[in-house]
């Protein structure tokens, strides 16, 4: 089992460079198995394990796919199987996006219950609604979805209930071959939405007012391959935004999209910290004598509950009391025990947490709960007095390519070993005192 070690106390400096985006990559890819003719080519894709899954969920259902140099290629002409099973859904819960695409294409899709996880219970009801609306039948049993329509999905007027994600990626899939326009109402406005509906719109279909709260859809008879490449990782830019101010060190963040990350900004700027914008992405100039804030968590173009815990990293090094309140997840805050492990003055009332810094964090083992954890984890390593371990890396590898070693290229002394090769560190080190 992989372990990252950090050892604290290094300013970061220099420029790093954003990956495209985990959150568009994955259902741009689901949205490849709409294209009866012609071959997808998606760019900018980052080497991430839940890239590699959802390229595995679309082979399983008899897709051609290969994965190399940052670029996808996707042919999904021959006719298509209709099950996504649960060892992929296990490893990756948007492994539900092809169900859009594959009840539009197929009249037909079974794809395993995805079940809770770390973060909250995540149900998919949104999803199934928008797909029950446009005439399908839904039918839940022995661990499996199995949503089929005589014909064409028929186009219809959809509210959800929350802006969910990926009811609005997945609704969008299906409505794009389906007979007649949908509206669909109260929807997310994220980037990614943005991302997949561009994708859309170039391999023929019609999604007008993506990244506002209405889409509307016209159906079309056949959508064909086309080619795309994927936005910047705002998540991954945010992370390494703090990366720097957490540090007191100066870092140009190359890619990132101002836009995409006003809600992080506003807040860091409240806490002190200094940006300047440059052409090709933001700079962190300086983070000195931070402040706490109070942050809540909202749908974009609220403050994303994807760098809530990496704020908390952040929050911990700032003078005064803090509260970060979770609105998206209903448990996202399986960190905190983590963070107290580091000397963390932090607890948990309800939906919020509290914090009193700054802390004076101290290196420990930690684990990593969820992938946004992992890097809020040796964020803190990072500053920590002594050296934190942290393990638990395949959440890590779900979203962040090559972390460390990005780290390390800004100044960190972080290292990422296997456990067997600490066991011969410590034979070894053992072996020299006793000599
Ligand atoms: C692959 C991907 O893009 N993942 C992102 C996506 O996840 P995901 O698409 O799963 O997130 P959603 O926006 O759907 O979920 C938000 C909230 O709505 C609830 N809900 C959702 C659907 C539904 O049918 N019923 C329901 O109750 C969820 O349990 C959760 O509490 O958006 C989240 C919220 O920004 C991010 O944290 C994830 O990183
Ligand atoms: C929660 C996340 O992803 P997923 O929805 O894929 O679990 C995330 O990216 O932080």
């Amino acid at each position: 089992m992989d372990k990252i070690i950090v050892r604290g106390g290094k300013r970061l400096n220099g420029t790093v460079k954003v990956e495209g985006a985990k959150n568009a990559v994955l259902p741009v890819i689901a949205a490849t198995l709409l294209a009866s003719d012609g071959k997808s080519i998606i760019k900018s894709v980052p080497t991430l394990s839940d890239v590699y899954t959802i390229n595995e969920v679309l082979r399983y259902l008899n897709a051609d796919v290969h994965f190399e140099n940052g670029e996808v290629t996707v042919d999904a002409s021959r006719d298509l199987s209709v099950e996504a099973p649960f060892e992929y859904v296990r490893k990756m819960r948007a492994s539900v996006l092809v169900m859009g695409s594959l009840l539009a294409r197929n009249g037909h899709a079974r794809v395993a219950l995805p079940g809770g996880c770390a973060i909250g219970s995540r149900p998919i009801d949104q999803h199934l609604k928008g797909f029950e609306a446009m005439g399908a039948k839904v039918q839940v049993g022995n661990g499996f979805i199995e949503a089929s329509v005589e014909g064409r999905l028929q186009g219809a007027k959809i509210y959800l209930d929350f802006p969910s994600v990926g009811a609005t990626e997945n609704i969008m899939m299906a409505a794009s071959l389906a007979e007649g326009t949908t509206i669909l109402e109260n929807v997310a406005k994220e980037p990614e939405i943005v991302d997949l509906a561009n994708f859309l719109n170039k391999m023929g279909a019609k999604v007008r007012g993506a990244g506002t709260g209405t889409i509307r859809i016209e159906g079309v008879e056949v959508l064909h391959g086309t080619e795309h490449t994927i936005i910047p990782d705002r998540i991954e830019a945010g992370t390494f935004l703090i990366a720097a101010a957490i540090t007191g060190g100066n870092v140009l963040v190359q890619g990132a999209v101002p836009e995409h990350l006003s809600s992080l900004i506003a807040k860091m700027e409240e806490m002190g910290v200094i940006f300047k914008e440059e052409e090709d992405g933001i700079r962190v100039v300086s983070a000195e004598n931070l402040k706490a804030v109070d942050i809540k968590t909202m749908p974009h173009p609220g403050f994303p509950t994807d760098m809530q815990s990496q704020m908390m990293a952040l929050l911990l090094r700032a003078k005064g009391t803090s509260m970060i309140t979770e609105t998206v997840f209903e448990n996202r805050f399986m960190h905190v025990e983590e963070f107290r492990r580091m000397n963390g003055d932090v607890k948990i009332e309800g939906r919020s947490v509290v914090m009193n810094g700054p802390t004076n964090l101290q290196g420990a083992e930690v684990a990593a709960t969820d992938l946004r954890a992992a890097a809020a984890l040796i964020l803190s390593g990072l500053v920590a007095d002594g050296i934190t371990r942290v393990t638990e890396l395949k959440h890590l590898d779900r979203g962040y390519v090559n972390f460390h070693q990005k780290l390390a290229a800004l100044g960190a002394d972080i290292e990422r070993i296997t456990e067997e090769s600490e066991l011969t560190l410590t034979a070894s080190y053992v072996a020299d005192l006793n000599a």
